[in-house]
């Protein structure tokens, strides 16, 4: 006799131009985890989680429950709830839709399926702002997890914290997730940071439904963390003062409603998904990046509404209503020139994670 339930988290897109580390729109691309608990298993020796997986990914994901990012994330939850490890003999197998490092928040669907299955395991029933405080100590910036959490298009802020909490959520990753050694076994010591209450605030905005998502996904990978590194240190006063935080801003302020309204507006749209915070530096990464989000406009392309970068690339996103071949194609041709050789999807904006048990 044995438990099965099925977790499936969406892919996300975070930015969408101006929104950086605030705005998530989530994709119909999913990882789904499939988790068998035995009843009652061998009563003689404990036996970590094994795990199986296949789809994107396969080729570089541990198969190390100790390890691996999602597995890793549930037994933070778990062990933070005073329960040392995962059910003896459980079964993981991960079935994965969603690209490793091109900016469609693999990672974040990674430590989203890892709250879910600890939240499941232990029968927790923590509710939706409780297993974003998980996340967030994980995953530090809001947007991609709140987006795949919740689903839609989706605004997030990170609370200001008083200084205990502060202090709190801010211990380095490696007491979060530490590094469990090889022969893992029951007891790991003390208990990692509990996280403080009320990290992550959001809101769901508007979305019409007539707007799909072409991702244009090159075949190379860049980690979030390497496009986070070419961000500037410190924005000069001029930046703050109008150029780039003032410009984004507006921006923002119009998208977050303009993407909402029927019929979408491509003027609109077009300008309000421009960003001078963190796509002008990440184009050094990213051949291409500058030519496809200028050449390809609304006016060249029937159908598009705006075009940005994808969370932290390479991917680039373009919202349109239609032309969706002539947009890929054409960005394809640009990136080509470039030497870089692309992948795309029409995508929905899709709903938040699930959790479905099957009846044993
Ligand atoms: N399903 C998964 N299981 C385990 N680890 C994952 C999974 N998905 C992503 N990861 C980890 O996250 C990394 C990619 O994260 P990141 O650089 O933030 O890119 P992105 O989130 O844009 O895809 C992968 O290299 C892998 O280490
Ligand atoms: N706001 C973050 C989003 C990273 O998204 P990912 O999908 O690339 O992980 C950033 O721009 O760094």
């Amino acid at each position: 006799m044995s438990r099965q339930f099925t977790i499936r988290v969406p892919a996300t897109s975070a930015n969408i131009g101006p929104g950086f580390d605030v705005v998530g729109l989530s994709l119909s691309l999913y990882l789904t985890l499939t988790v068998t608990v035995p009843l009652s298993p061998p009563p003689s020796t404990y036996q970590p989680p094994r795990l199986t997986y296949t789809g994107e990914g396969a080729d570089e994901v541990p198969l190390d429950p100790y390890k691996n990012l999602t597995t890793r994330v549930a037994l933070y939850l778990l062990r933070c709830h005073d329960i040392p490890s995962f059910p003896s003999h459980l079964h993981i197998h991960t079935a994965n839709e969603i690209p490793f490092g091109r900016g469609l928040g693999s990672s974040g669907a990674a430590v989203i399926a890892g709250v879910l299955l600890g939240n499941t395991l232990a029968r927790l029933n923590l509710p939706t702002e409780r297993l974003l405080d998980f996340a967030l100590m994980v995953e530090r910036h809001p947007d991609n997890v709140t987006a795949a959490l919740v689903g839609g298009f989706v605004g997030s802020y990170l609370k200001e914290l008083d200084d205990e909490a502060t202090q709190a959520a801010s211990v380095p990753l490696a007491e979060v997730l530490p590094e469990y050694p090889p022969d893992a076994g029951e007891d790991w010591g003390r208990n990692p940071p509990v996280p403080p209450r009320g990290i992550g605030h959001f809101v769901r905005f508007g979305w019409e439904e007539s707007i799909k998502a072409v991702a244009i996904i090159p075949r190379f990978e860049l980690s979030t963390a390497k496009a986070r590194e070419v961000l500037p240190e410190v924005y000069s006063r001029k930046d703050l003062a109008s150029a780039t935080s003032v410009f984004n801003l507006q921006r923002l302020a119009v998208l977050t409603t303009a993407l909402a309204r029927s019929p979408p507006d491509p003027d609109l749209i077009y300008e309000a998904m421009k960003d001078r915070v963190h796509q002008p530096y990440r184009k050094t990464l990213i051949p291409g990046l500058p030519e496809v989000t200028n050449n390809i406009t609304p006016a060249t392309h029937p159908g598009l509404l705006g075009i940005c970068l994808s969370g932290a690339g390479p991917t680039i996103l373009a919202l349109a209503t239609g032309g969706f071949e002539a947009i890929a194609e054409d960005a394809r041709k640009i990136f080509r020139e470039k030497g870089v050789e692309i992948d795309w999807k029409v995508l929905e904006v899709v709903g938040g994670s699930a959790v479905i048990e099957q009846a044993s």
